[in-house]
């Protein structure tokens, strides 16, 4: 194999996620069959172990495509030459802890993060950050990195993406590939607003096929925003492999592109499309492209959708202030 591999950095490798990423990434669903990678784990000190572990477990697989794994708690040495980053390991909210608390302690780790990818990543770095909160994680990072373009930071919105695609598919019959063009505006939280508005299943307006505003505002709405809760009270631990599923999907659609017609759902910076005020964390409907993407502009945002967006909006301008009252931006 003659080509470059693409160095892909993994935070929390260890933990749920990590486990269910990695052998992923390494069997090339990430960046393609013909793209070798190297792995860079990064992990707390009391991670390390567990982490070997884990790279013993890759080793074992024999994947001709993984040329190398490095483990370190060290963020410079993770993030060095770094081309993907997937920002996993985050501080999980507990009980007793303050919102101002939580967000404070993920200041601690995606501040240095942020600022090693600045100092030591490679000048194509593209950036997902799934640890929640992710859309306010994912801007602690970026405003540390003030020399990498700010729209190489991204946050995940691409699992909710997936679930509302599976609960269309549920309620109208139709294969999940016929469904298209569907968004996750806002934050990943339970305000985000899954919008069928645009969407089309089988070439036809999904709204119009639903035919039911009652079952969108009622049962498909909180089903795809409180979807991870839910799965916490059925699992006993997060969505794991659901969530690895997503990340994959996100960076696999954004370094090849999304098919022609459709688009996707992304935490992205805002330009201030859809009244969505500028540099805010937000996802948005995108297409992307060569390795970038765009805002899919020109949508009609009726009523109903308006407010919904603005309710998740709202919360994400608030958790802009609490971390910028921190000193996190
Ligand atoms: N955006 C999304 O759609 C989703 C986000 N999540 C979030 O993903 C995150 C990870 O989830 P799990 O893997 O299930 O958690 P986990 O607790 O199993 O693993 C987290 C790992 O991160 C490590 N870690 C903590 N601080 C770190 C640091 N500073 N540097 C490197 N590693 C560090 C921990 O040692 C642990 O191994 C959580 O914040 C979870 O809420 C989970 C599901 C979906
Ligand atoms: O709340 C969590 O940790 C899990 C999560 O984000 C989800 O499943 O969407």
């Amino acid at each position: 194999m003659t080509r470059t591999p693409v160095n892909v950095t993994v935070t929390g490798a260890a933990g749920q996620i990590g486990y269910a990423l990695l052998f992923r990434i390494a069997s090339g669903q990430l960046l393609g069959a013909d793209v070798p990678v190297r792995l860079r784990l990064l992990e707390i000190p009391q991670g390390l172990k567990a982490a070997e572990g884990t790279a013993m477990e890759l080793d074992d697989c024999a994947f001709p495509l993984l040329q190398g794994i490095d483990i370190t708690d060290d963020p410079n040495v993770a993030f060095d030459g770094a081309n993907v980053a997937l920002l996993v390991g985050a501080r999980p909210r507990t009980k007793g802890m303050e919102r101002g608390d939580l967000l404070e302690a993920n200041g601690g780790i995606f501040k240095p993060q942020g600022k090693a990818i600045n100092d030591r990543a490679a000048d194509d770095i593209k950036v997902l950050v799934v640890g929640n909160p992710a859309n306010t994680n994912a801007l602690i990072a970026q405003a540390a990195a003030p020399d990498v373009p700010a729209e190489r930071f991204t946050a995940m919105t691409r699992l909710d993406h997936n679930r509302a695609l599976s609960q269309l598919a549920a309620k109208t019959g139709a294969p999940v590939s016929e469904i298209k063009r569907l968004t996750i505006w806002g934050n990943h939280s339970a305000t985000q607003y899954p919008d069928v508005f645009h969407a089309e299943i089988a070439g036809k307006n999904a709204a119009e096929v639903i035919d039911d505003q009652a079952w969108l505002a009622d049962t498909f709405i909180p089903t795809v925003a409180k979807r991870g809760a839910a799965i916490i009270e059925a699992r006993g631990a997060s969505s794991a492999a659901s969530a690895a599923n997503a990340a994959i999907d996100h960076i696999h659609t954004w370094v090849n592109g999304t098919a022609e017609g459709d688009w996707t759902s992304m935490g992205i910076p805002s330009d201030g499309s859809y009244g969505v005020p500028e540099g805010l964390i937000s996802s948005f409907p995108v297409t992307c492209k060569g390795g970038t993407y765009e805002i899919v502009q020109g949508l009609d945002v009726n009523e109903f959708s308006r407010s919904r967006i603005d309710a998740s909006v709202k919360e994400l301008e608030e958790e802009r202030e609490a971390v910028r009252g921190l000193g996190l931006i």
